[in-house]
C-alpha cells in the first residue's frame, strides 16, 4: 500500500481523500496547507509545505496536489516534484474513461465524468463531476474542465486553463493557455491564451498577463 500525501486541505481536497480513500492501493497519511486548519474528514493536517521534504524523508514518497487554483497547483507540484515525489491519479468510482484514453499523472477524475476514446489528459489536470471530454480531446497538463461542461470531440484545453461550470465547447475548437472560460458559455470559436471569455457564443473580455490572473 502507497503511503499518499495530500497537498492542500480545502474544499477540492476533500473531494479527493473521499476518492483515494476508497481505494485499497492508498494509505493516506494526512495533508498540508499553508495555514493550520482543522481535519479534513478526519485526516489530520500535519503542517504546512514545508514540512514535505521531512515527509519524503520518512518514507512517504507519493503525494497528490488537491488545489482547485491551476497556477497554485502548477507551483505546488513543481515544488513536490523537485523534493522527489511522485503522483498517484484520484478517479472515482462511477466514471466512464474508454482504455485508449492516455491519462497523466496527479489527475482528478471526479463522479460522473465520461472521457471517450483517444483523448490525452495531461498531468495535474481535473475532470470534474458530470464533465464530459469526447474523443480525441487534448486537455493539458493543469487545465481544469469544471462540474458539467461538455466538451466535443477534437478540442484542446491548454494548459493551465479554467472551463467554467456548466460550458459547452464545439468540436474541434482550440482553447490556449491559462485562460478561463466563464460558467455556461458556449465556446464555438478558437478562444487565444491568457484571456477571460464569457458568455453565449462565448467572447474574450478580458486580457491578462501571464502571472496576473486567478480563478473562482
Ligand atoms: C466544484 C467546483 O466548485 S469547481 C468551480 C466551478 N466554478 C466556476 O465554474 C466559476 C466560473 N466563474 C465565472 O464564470 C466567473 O464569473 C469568471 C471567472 C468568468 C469571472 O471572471 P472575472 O474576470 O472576475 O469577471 P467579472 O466578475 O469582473 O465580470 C466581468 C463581466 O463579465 C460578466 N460575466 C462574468 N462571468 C460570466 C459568465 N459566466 N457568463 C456571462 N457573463 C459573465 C459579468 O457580468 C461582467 O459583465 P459587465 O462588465 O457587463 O458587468
Amino acid at each position: 500500500m502507497k503511503k499518499v500525501v495530500i497537498i492542500g486541505a480545502g474544499g477540492h481536497a476533500k473531494v479527493i481523500i473521499n476518492i483515494l480513500r476508497k481505494d485499497p492501493n492508498y494509505e493516506l497519511v494526512g495533508c498540508t496547507d499553508h495555514q493550520l486548519v482543522s481535519p479534513v474528514l478526519n485526516l489530520p493536517v500535519l503542517g504546512d509545505d514545508s514540512i514535505l521534504p521531512y515527509l519524503y524523508e520518512q518514507g512517504i514518497h507519493h503525494a497528490f496536489v488537491a488545489i482547485g487554483s491551476n497556477r497554485i497547483r502548477q507551483k505546488l507540484h513543481q515544488k513536490a516534484e523537485w523534493i522527489g515525489f511522485q503522483f498517484v491519479n484520484a478517479i472515482a468510482p462511477f466514471t466512464c474513461i474508454s482504455d485508449s484514453v492516455q491519462l497523466g499523472t496527479g489527475v482528478a477524475i471526479m463522479p460522473g465524468a465520461v472521457i471517450n476514446v483517444e483523448a490525452v489528459i495531461g498531468n495535474q489536470s481535473i475532470i470534474n463531476t458530470g464533465a464530459s471530454v469526447d474523443h480525441d480531446c487534448r486537455i493539458g497538463e493543469y487545465a481544469h474542465i469544471a462540474p458539467g461542461c461538455n466538451l466535443a470531440g477534437n478540442v484542446t484545453v491548454g494548459k493551465g486553463t479554467f472551463v467554467g461550470i456548466g460550458s459547452k465547447v464545439i468540436d474541434g475548437t482550440r482553447i490556449g493557455e491559462f485562460s478561463m472560460i466563464g460558467g455556461g458559455s458556449a465556446v464555438i470559436r478558437d478562444i487565444p491564451d491568457y484571456c477571460t471569455a464569457v458568455g453565449v457564443p462565448a467572447k474574450v473580455i478580458k486580457h491578462h498577463e501571464e502571472e496576473g490572473h486567478h480563478e473562482r
